[in-house]
């Protein structure tokens, strides 16, 4: 089976600055990864580079067994799902909730002159079933309160039926219900053998949703360690990766990370 990503010993630099530096990244089918780091330590670069936005200037990048580099992105690209906040600034605060899902089939925001086939208006309507937010089909997407908006980013990243699904820290500025109602459908997600591989870009160890499996820990654009997340999660590796003494708990399926003084 050809892996899902494949990166080897990828290096990115901009001027004199190197932002990643030999990763080596392997992803497989039906995994769900978290990507955990402190700001700046290329979280989201990786996934630039995952969603073919983004080439190496060193190394090998494979998406879905395409090679970055060789493959026609925009084949590419429909076929990985991504949600974050860079995306989210470019909807027109005027588009409709049902119309920004809608768009994605095209891989554009705001609504222009396309025709929408039926099957593509049902799974538009189906997805923001799924993610808790169909009775706001009708609203502007610009007078959503965060959280709505976070689903319907979701929605939208699913809307191409993507084989790959990269979320960049789809829980950031949600309030603590938001956040419990988020990592439930991320859960949920998680849990159904029909959902994308999935990868979670996020800064905190109590957002991974039950369900995922595996970890990548990042510092300084460099993998600090990778692996199943139960191994992965230990207290030595999160205290290396954030350059902070901290202690790590599992509880109910969800984790906790807490500094220590020594
Ligand atoms: N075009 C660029 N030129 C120079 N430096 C860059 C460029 N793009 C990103 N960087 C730097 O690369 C580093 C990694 O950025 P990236 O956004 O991937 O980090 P991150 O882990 O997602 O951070 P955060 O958690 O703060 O979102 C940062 O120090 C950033 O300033």
């Amino acid at each position: 089976m050809t892996d899902v990503l494949d990166l080897q010993a990828v290096t990115i630099r901009r001027g004199s600055t190197t932002i990643l530096d030999q990763v080596s990244w392997t992803v497989r089918e039906g995994e769900r990864w978290v990507v955990l780091g402190r700001n700046g330590a290329g979280k989201t670069t990786m996934l630039q580079v995952a969603s073919g936005r983004m080439h190496p200037t060193e190394g090998t990048a494979e998406v879905l067994g395409e090679r970055l580099g060789k493959v026609d992105v925009f084949e590419l690209r429909p076929r990985v799902g991504l949600s974050s906040a860079a995306l989210a600034d470019r909807i027109p605060s005027g588009e409709t909730v049902r119309d920004v899902v809608l768009t994605a089939a095209y891989g554009v925001t705001g609504r222009w002159r396309e025709s929408y086939e039926e099957l593509d208006e049902q799974r538009a309507a189906d997805l923001l079933r799924a993610f808790g937010v169909a009775r706001l089909a009708d609203r502007y997407f610009g007078t959503l309160s965060e959280g709505e908006r976070k689903r319907v980013q979701i929605a939208r990243s699913l809307m191409t039926d993507p084989e790959l699904l990269l979320l960049d820290e789809p829980a950031a500025g949600l309030d603590l219900g938001g956040r419990e109602e988020l990592v439930a459908a991320l859960a949920e997600l998680a849990a159904d053998p029909r959902s994308p591989v999935l990868v979670l870009v996020t800064h905190h160890v109590e957002e991974i949703p039950p369900g995922f499996t595996h970890l990548l820990l990042m510092r300084g654009g460099e993998v600090h360690a990778a692996g199943p997340l139960d191994e992965v999660l230990t207290a030595e590796n999160l205290s290396g990766a954030f350059g902070v003494d901290l202690a790590v708990d599992r509880v109910g399926g969800r984790w906790t990370a807490r500094a220590v003084s020594s």
